[in-house]
């Protein structure tokens, strides 16, 4: 296993902490949820889960995790994610697993959100991670060049096969390579103006506890 691994492991092991039994828990998706999953089984841990993709819904089933859809719930407590990136404000690039709009769709609908990374993921300034935008496919073309008459950098997200990535929720990705977000609320704005984006993957005052993971375990808590 390597570092990185083992520092997702330990920010997913302090995660929870936050989960008691009983509650309705929002499920992330990728690596270092996947780690959280394991600790949920070995602890049996009483819990109904809403999951954030079909990887995080067939993990739960092979661990035996109780797994609901997000319309048959009232409330989800607290939902645990990882990201790709995290700056000094708390805010976040996620969708490296095509993962975003469900994400952010039970983002939205919890009453805490708490992300597990590693320390590799902290930057002071967001954008060393390539921007996943979620797209229809009809005009994807038109939206590439808009994007990249803006010096975006864009490229369609394509599978091992060279087909274009194809999400849970049918739509294509689109990452922008930018390298730096000076604004990330000002891009956020533009990019909901795009016709043809379905979503984008900046998390901008979503995380109430970021828990990084490296040879300590720091947490960063909105509030304080
Ligand atoms: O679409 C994927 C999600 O946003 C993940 O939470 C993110 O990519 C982090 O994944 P990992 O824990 O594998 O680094």
């Amino acid at each position: 296993m390597t570092k990185q691994d083992l520092f997702k492991q330990k920010a997913a092991r302090a995660a929870l902490d936050y989960i008691k039994d009983g509650m309705i828990v929002g499920l992330g998706t990728g690596s270092t949820v996947s780690f959280l999953l394991d600790y949920i089984s070995e602890k049996e841990l009483d819990i109904t889960g809403v999951t954030t993709s079909k990887d995080t819904s067939r993990k739960c089933r092979a661990l035996g995790i109780r797994v609901v859809d997000i319309d048959m719930v009232d409330h989800i407590d607290v939902t645990i994610d990882g990201a790709d990136e995290v700056d000094a404000y708390m805010n976040g690039i996620k969708g490296g697993g095509a993962a975003l709009l469900m994400e952010k769709i039970v983002a939205n609908n919890s009453k805490t959100n708490i992300w597990i990374v590693d320390e590799t993921k902290v930057h002071s300034v967001l954008g060393s991670f390539p921007l996943p935008i979620e797209i229809i496919s009809y005009g994807s073309g038109k939206l590439i060049q808009n994007f990249e008459e803006k010096g975006y950098h864009p490229v369609l997200r394509l599978d091992n096969a060279g087909n274009p990535v194809v999400t849970d929720t049918g739509h294509n990705i689109i990452d922008l390579n930018l390298h730096y977000i000076d604004n990330p609320q000002e891009l956020a704005e533009y990019l909901e103006s795009q016709v043809g984006v379905v979503e984008h993957g900046l998390f901008i005052n979503i995380a109430d506890v970021v828990i990084i993971g490296g040879e300590q375990i720091v947490t960063h808590n909105r509030k304080q």
